[in-house]
């Protein structure tokens, strides 16, 4: 493991890279109940730097509610550690300081401000506002990094709003970035996307994971096979798979879930209604 220091926040740094020293996610015995319904009653799962770990399940299975529960907008009991830091418990913004970041469904970047602006802000949380908006002779390193990084270099003038769909949500993912998100949580990070949009996000996130770790909540089965580390096959708020891609698709459990019959349908999780291949 290389040298190590703390930043502003307290949080381990490497040294040689100046990010945020990677951690792993692990999450235990997590349950989430909303009144008398048990959305998530016993998942355990985790993801490491280095891996682009997805979460797949039928529509209901409890994903985004894991997310939810993980970066604190919905209450979890159980475990949610990352590196030493437990999660479950703390406030949304503390959990985001901790370096837990996420995306939602639908991209929400500042659709009036530039492209620019929209990462100045992300990267600049204790900036008075007023400074934000200035407009800014030079691009600090980590934010021109990170809109390389996310294939917007060129467009950092560009009003965010005129971006394309699957450029939105590269945005959103470059704010988690100059925020120094150690964990990503993405979910359906390529639902709308053109083909060659959804591969740029994948080859994207791989990337991205060899200093953090990546979780990825997605019904695209395509992008799953060609992107996915590992997988962790969500039912009914457990989990039922777990490991390779080969691996959960075989799994007769996944295979039933997907299409109510194993044996008789050679099920794929990739025909199953609500995802889609
Ligand atoms: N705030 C809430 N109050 C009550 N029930 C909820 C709430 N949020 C989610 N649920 C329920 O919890 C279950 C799990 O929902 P969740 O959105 O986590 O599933 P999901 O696996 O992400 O599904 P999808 O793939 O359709 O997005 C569903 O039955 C849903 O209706």
């Amino acid at each position: 493991m290389s040298p190590q220091t703390v930043d502003v926040l307290g949080a381990p740094q490497d040294v040689a890279t100046g990010l945020a020293a990677p951690v792993s996610l692990v999450v235990s015995g997590l349950r989430v109940q909303f009144g008398g319904f048990v959305a998530v009653s016993d998942a355990s799962f985790d993801a490491h730097p280095g891996e682009v770990r997805f979460l797949i399940g039928p529509n209901g299975a409890g994903k985004t509610t894991c997310i939810d529960a993980i970066t604190g907008l919905v209450r979890g009991t159980g475990s949610a550690k990352l590196g030493d830091d437990e999660l479950l418990g703390r406030p949304v913004h503390r959990t985001a300081r901790l370096g837990v970041g996420r995306t939602f469904q639908t991209a929400s970047v500042f659709e009036e401000m530039s492209v620019l602006q929209n990462l100045d802000i992300a990267a600049g949380m204790n900036r008075r506002s007023a400074a934000l908006l200035r407009p800014r002779r030079t691009v600090e390193p980590r934010i021109e990094a990170a809109a390389e990084q996310i294939g917007l270099a060129g467009s950092l003038e560009q009003r965010a709003g005129t971006l394309s769909h699957g450029q939105k949500q590269w945005l959103e993912i470059g704010m988690l970035l100059v925020q120094d998100a150690r964990v990503l949580l993405l979910d359906e990070p390529v639902a709308g996307m053109s083909h060659d949009e959804r591969t740029a996000t994948g080859t994207l996130l791989q990337r991205i994971a060899e200093h953090r770790a990546v979780v990825v909540v997605e019904h695209d089965m395509d992008f799953m096979r060609r992107f996915a580390t590992r997988v962790t096959v969500l039912h009914q708020g457990s989990v039922i798979s777990e490991g390779s891609v080969a691996h959960v698709q075989a799994d007769p459990r996944v295979q039933e879930v997907y299409l109510g019959s194993a044996a008789t349908h050679g099920a794929d999780p990739a025909e199953h209604e609500g995802a889609t291949s």
